[in-house]
């Protein structure tokens, strides 16, 4: 069993606003006592005992902390600290002040083949990185893409909340029902083995949205979102594509593909024209 930092977190670091709240926990400013450094705090509580509904399991807590604990990169959300009370545990993360992804996509409706380009390489290369290392993030969504400074002209972008994440050790089966509808692939609705293929599927998903503002398998409710997932029914709307070029389109359907073992890799969605053209007077066809 992981043992976690027992001291008192407040004697080393002074707790300050909510930043958000959800499934994760609670995420509040906290500033380092001992060099005034602003950090990220994700509270979560525990279950209290066998019979508790509320709180989280220690075991999945556990499984989080060591797969953030793995990873070190420059666009994935670093660990520094973890600490442990009697029914709280918290992770010390680095501070990341730009905001969601989603709500710079909100703000600008959708953005240019260019900037989306500049955001999916850093996404692909945070996922890259974690896929490489077997880890699977299983919750990739503009929501969990957060921006180090909206304002830059270029934002570095971290991928946050690794709570659904899973790192795969080999021969193992693993299966999961979680996710958000919008971008979890057929084989999640379908209750299939898992693999790092499925991270993929939210790639084409996330692209989709990067350029167009539209989400390419939303219906009015979720189940009929997961119908639309299931029967591959999505298309390049004319009135929100007519100016985004075939490369792009490219580069999403080969993301969206139900086959897990058929989908482009993180490795070769940054290999692929779009990503890497030859010449930028390819985009222009
Ligand atoms: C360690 O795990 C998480 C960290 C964070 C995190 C890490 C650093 C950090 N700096 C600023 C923020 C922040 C600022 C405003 C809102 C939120 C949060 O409520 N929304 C994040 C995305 N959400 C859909 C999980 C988080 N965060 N959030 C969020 C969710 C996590 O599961």
């Amino acid at each position: 069993m992981a043992v976690f930092k027992l001291d008192n977190v407040e004697d080393l670091y002074e707790i300050g606003n909510v930043l958000g709240s959800g499934h994760f926990g609670q995420v509040r400013e906290v500033r380092e006592r001992a060099t005034g450094a602003q950090w990220a705090g994700k509270f979560l509580k525990l279950k209290r005992g066998v019979g508790s509904r509320l709180g989280l399991e220690r075991k999945n807590v556990e499984k989080e902390v060591e797969i953030l604990q793995s990873l070190q990169h420059q666009n994935i959300m670093a660990l520094k600290d973890v600490f442990e009370s009697r029914a709280e545990v918290v992770l010390i993360v680095e501070l990341i002040k730009g905001g969601e992804l989603f709500d710079f996509i909100a703000e600008k409706e959708n953005l240019t083949e260019t900037e989306a380009i500049e955001f999916m390489k850093q996404i692909l290369e945070g996922v890259r990185y974690m896929h490489q290392k077997n880890v699977g993030h299983f919750d990739l969504k503009p929501e969990n893409i957060m921006l180090s400074d909206k304002h830059a002209p270029k934002p570095d972008i971290k991928i946050i909340d690794f709570g659904m994440a899973h790192r795969f050790i080999q021969g193992e089966e693993y299966k999961s029902l979680g996710g958000t509808p919008q971008y979890i692939g057929p084989e999640i609705i379908n209750y299939e083995p898992l693999s790092t293929a499925a991270d993929m599927w939210s790639i084409g998903v996330i692209t989709y949205i990067l350029l167009s503002g539209l989400s390419p398998f939303q219906g009015e409710t979720d189940e009929e979102t997961l119908r639309n997932i299931v029967a591959m029914n999505y298309e390049f709307e004319p009135h929100h594509f007519s100016q985004t070029s075939n490369m792009a389109k490219d580069f999403i359907q080969k993301l969206l593909v139900k086959d897990q073992s058929e989908r482009m890799t993180a490795e070769e969605c940054l290999i692929h024209p779009w990503i890497k053209p030859l010449n930028r007077t390819q985009i222009a066809n």
